[in-house]
């Protein structure tokens, strides 16, 4: 009694408000970090769950168990590890099988427990939901969608601190007041308020929940709200309430018709603030008269009772019939979620033998609820209410116990505001430790196997651009090469040809002088078809060289494939030239200027000249000849024979006659051995003629030179495919290789930035959670 005694309210709802307020504070911190790890988790870097541990018997992974052995303060973890009173899941939800009320030691559990894991409030649900029937789809499912779990109950966490800010900022309190019919409820209630507000009768009478409020809670308006739907009144909303007249009251809590959940009824309580219990200055609270107990009423008020905004059940026990049936199963129900109860023994002024009445009321209480027995100077009271309403009456007692209750409240208030709280917070924190701990081991691990894998890829980067470097010089210069002996070949092959073209129509037959037309005819077409012959030539050797050359590459991209070493997804590798499938496409081009250059050559006519030998030399002995020849015997015949003897007679000492005939004789020589000799060369003339002319037109039209550059530019095309095959592939390879670094690299970033953020993470945690248990409730105890 001295402790209630000394008692100070005020001093008491300060230390009440500061913890408050500081457990305010860390609520938003936590509900921040939380925040802040559930964002990192669906934009940055998947959290991972301690899944694999979910089932197993050991509680941590090595790494995991190493940071913890290295953890400061073990206890912020073991506090969240308490095995039978964490009350709050991940999903956000109060468990109903909490018992904060059971001990003031709420928050200072059996810290040895190693299988923590085992009770990770998150894990708990998931293994709860997944272990039942199908394990395996834990095993089966991504660690994105285990991510997503985890950030659904982030989610639901971050809500029930918000309820939970909300609840610690409630500066009010509620208390329920139920017990046996007509056990003085109602008059209990009027005495504290010192006011006959609510309707007494000797018959039970209250047949509806009645809260009673301070009118400041409604604009200093005394009102009657009667409400149908609690959950969707309402104060600022008249629809969400019926307004009931002071007069109607009576008939309203004795009928309840029509059917109200709940009535509010505002009050103002004029008597100074020490004694005025709805609003005293340190504390709101607000009284609940309930049905009494019976058949009918008791589920209801059990449920009522265990709301989370009741604060305090205060069980009035009628002193001339103790603890009834219906009262002795109440306190059962009531001791699951409140162990202790106000136990408040009324009408005891009507009871004669005092000591025998307490002391069968004590033992009843010590059966039914023995922490509240172990607390009954502060928590039973044998008082009658109805006293306080007469002047002469002894109403020591009743004060007494208006002090116990106004201190029980306030202890009350602590526990069922505060302390949730307050263990909550420790409990999250405690699984964001864990989870945290398994990110930063995962991370480091992540770290570790990619600078490895690191390592050992550079070499092989760096060998494969070195060989790319040479494979690609390489295969250029099989171009170069084989374009040069496109070019030397085709280019000495054509000259020789044109040069040597007389040659080739040594095997045409000549007939004779008049068949000389034909055998032009015949050497013309004989050099021409050699000409073609020996272009297709040129394009047999060029395709001789892209085989070979497309060879070369194919084997230049067999070793690479042995660098590759098979770990490209696709096979790119170059097959080798098929030939039945020989580029025709590339050599399109010189097949099409061979066709022109047989046309040009077509244009070549055969002409007279063909026939006539243009040598000077011949030409001049046989034209001389001829004239002279022609000469004479024009001469002989034109004039006479003596006028020729005589121009001879000067010229000779021979008879004129001799002279003449042998004139004759030798200018029919000379021109028939002329004839002759012209005649009898024809076929070499028209071979060598024919062949000047052909050669004359392939030079004059560039066509050697321009069939060289068509081979050359067609034997590149044909090959250029492979190099570029051979080299997309080595640029392929170079990128696949590339893109693992990338990807390796961005892992690596992402690994370090997680493990910032986790390291961080840790360190606030430690902060917060030691910050949250400094709100000790042994100041506020004491
Ligand atoms: N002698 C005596 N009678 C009391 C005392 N308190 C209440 N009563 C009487 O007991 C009767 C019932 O009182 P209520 O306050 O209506 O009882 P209740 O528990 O609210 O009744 P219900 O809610 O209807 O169950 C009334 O006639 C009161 O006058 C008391 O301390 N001493």
């Amino acid at each position: 009694m001295d402790s209630i005694k000394s008692d100070n309210v005020q001093t008491r709802a300060k230390i009440f408000s500061d913890k408050s307020s500081r457990l305010q504070k860390f609520l938003f911190e936590t509900k921040n970090l939380i925040h802040s790890v559930r964002t990192f988790s669906s934009t940055r870097y998947p959290v991972h769950y301690p899944i694999n541990n979910i089932n197993s018997r050991y509680p941590l992974q090595a790494s995991s168990k190493t940071y913890l052995s290295n953890c400061d303060n073990s206890n912020e973890l073991q506090v969240a590890s308490s095995s039978n009173s964490i009350s709050t899941t991940l999903n956000g939800r109060t468990s109903s099988n909490a018992n904060y009320d059971s001990d003031s030691d709420y928050y200072d559990e059996d810290l040895s427990s190693s299988s923590f894991l085992e009770n990770l409030n998150i894990l708990k649900v998931d293994a709860r939901l997944f272990n039942n029937k199908s394990s395996d789809i834990v095993s089966s499912l991504e660690n994105s969608s285990i991510s997503r779990l985890l950030e659904e109950c982030l989610l639901n966490s971050e809500s029930h601190i918000d309820k939970l800010i909300y609840r610690v900022a409630d500066s009010s309190s509620k208390i329920l007041v139920t017990g046996d019919l007509n056990a003085g409820k109602t008059t209990f209630i009027n005495s504290l308020l010192r006011r006959q507000v609510l309707p007494i009768d000797q018959q039970p009478c209250t047949m509806v929940f009645c809260e009673v409020l301070d009118a400041s809670n409604n604009g200093d308006n005394e009102e009657i709200h009667g409400i149908v739907d609690t959950l969707k009144y309402n104060i600022k909303d008249p629809s969400t309430y019926c307004l009931i007249a002071q007069q109607d009251l009576e008939d309203t809590v004795f009928e309840n018709k029509p059917m109200y959940q709940q009535l509010k009824i505002y009050v103002k309580d004029n008597s100074d603030s020490a004694s005025n219990l709805l609003h005293n200055g340190a504390v709101d609270i607000s009284f609940i008269d309930s049905p009494g107990l019976n058949r009918d009423s008791i589920k209801t008020t059990q449920l009522f009772a265990r709301q989370e905004e009741i604060d305090v059940v205060v069980f009035v026990v009628n002193a001339e019939n103790h603890f009834t049936l219906s009262g002795q199963e109440f306190l059962a129900s009531a001791g699951k979620e409140k162990a202790h109860i106000f136990i408040v023994v009324n009408r005891f002024d009507a009871i004669r033998k005092k000591d025998r009445c307490k002391s069968m009321i004590m033992e009843q209480i010590c059966q039914l609820s023995p922490e509240t027995y172990n607390e009954a100077s502060n928590l039973v009271h044998f008082i009658s209410a109805k006293n306080i309403f007469s002047k002469d009456s002894d109403t020591l007692d009743f004060e007494i116990m208006e002090k116990s209750l106004r201190w029980w409240t306030l202890e009350q208030r602590f526990k069922s505001k505060l302390a949730p709280a307050q263990r909550y917070i420790l409990n999250v924190l405690g699984d964001l430790q864990i989870i945290a701990a398994e990110n930063t081991a995962i991370a480091l691990t992540s770290i570790r196997e990619i600078n490895d894998a690191l390592r050992t890829s550079t070499p092989r980067y760096e060998l494969l651009l070195e060989r790319r470097a040479i494979a690609t010089k390489h295969s250029e210069s099989l171009i170069d090469e084989a374009s040069n002996k496109v070019q030397e070949y085709s280019e000495e092959h054509l000259h020789t040809t044109i040069s040597n073209l007389e040659s080739t129509a040594f095997n045409v037959s000549y007939s004779g002088i008049f068949s000389s037309w034909d055998y032009a005819e015949q050497i013309l077409i004989t050099m021409v078809d050699h000409i073609r012959h020996e272009l297709f030539e040129c394009i047999k050797f060029s395709k001789s060289i892209v085989s070979s050359t497309s060879s070369k590459l194919v084997q230049l991209d067999t070793e690479r494939e042995q660098i590759e070493g098979g770990s490209l997804k696709e096979n790119h590798s170059i097959k080798p030239l098929s030939p039945s499938v020989e580029d025709k496409e590339a050599f399109s081009d010189p097949i099409n200027y061979i066709n022109y250059i047989m046309d040009d050559l077509s244009t070549i006519n055969i002409n007279f000249s063909d026939f006539i030998d243009i040598n000077w030399e011949k030409l001049q002995v046989s034209g001389s000849l001829l004239v002279s020849a022609s000469s004479i015997f024009v001469y002989t015949k034109a004039s006479n024979l003596s006028n020729l003897i005589n121009l001879v007679n000067f010229s000779s000492n021979l008879s004129p006659r001799v002279l003449a005939n042998s004139l004759v004789a030798v200018a029919g020589l000379l021109s028939f051995g002329s004839v002759f000799y012209l005649l009898n060369n024809t076929d070499a003339t028209i071979r060598r003629k024919l062949a000047t002319r052909i050669k004359n037109k392939m030079v004059s039209k560039k066509h050697i030179s321009t069939g060289v550059r068509y081979f050359v530019t067609a034997s590149n095309r044909a090959i250029r495919p492979f190099v570029w095959q051979f080299q997309t592939n080595f640029q392929r390879m170079l990128e696949a290789e590339e893109r693992k670094r990338a990807d390796h690299l961005r892992s690596r970033q992402l690994s370090q930035e997680a493990q910032m953020f986790f390291d961080e993470l840790r360190a606030k945690i430690s902060d917060i959670s030691r910050n949250v248990r400094s709100i000790s409730s042994d100041d506020y105890f004491k």
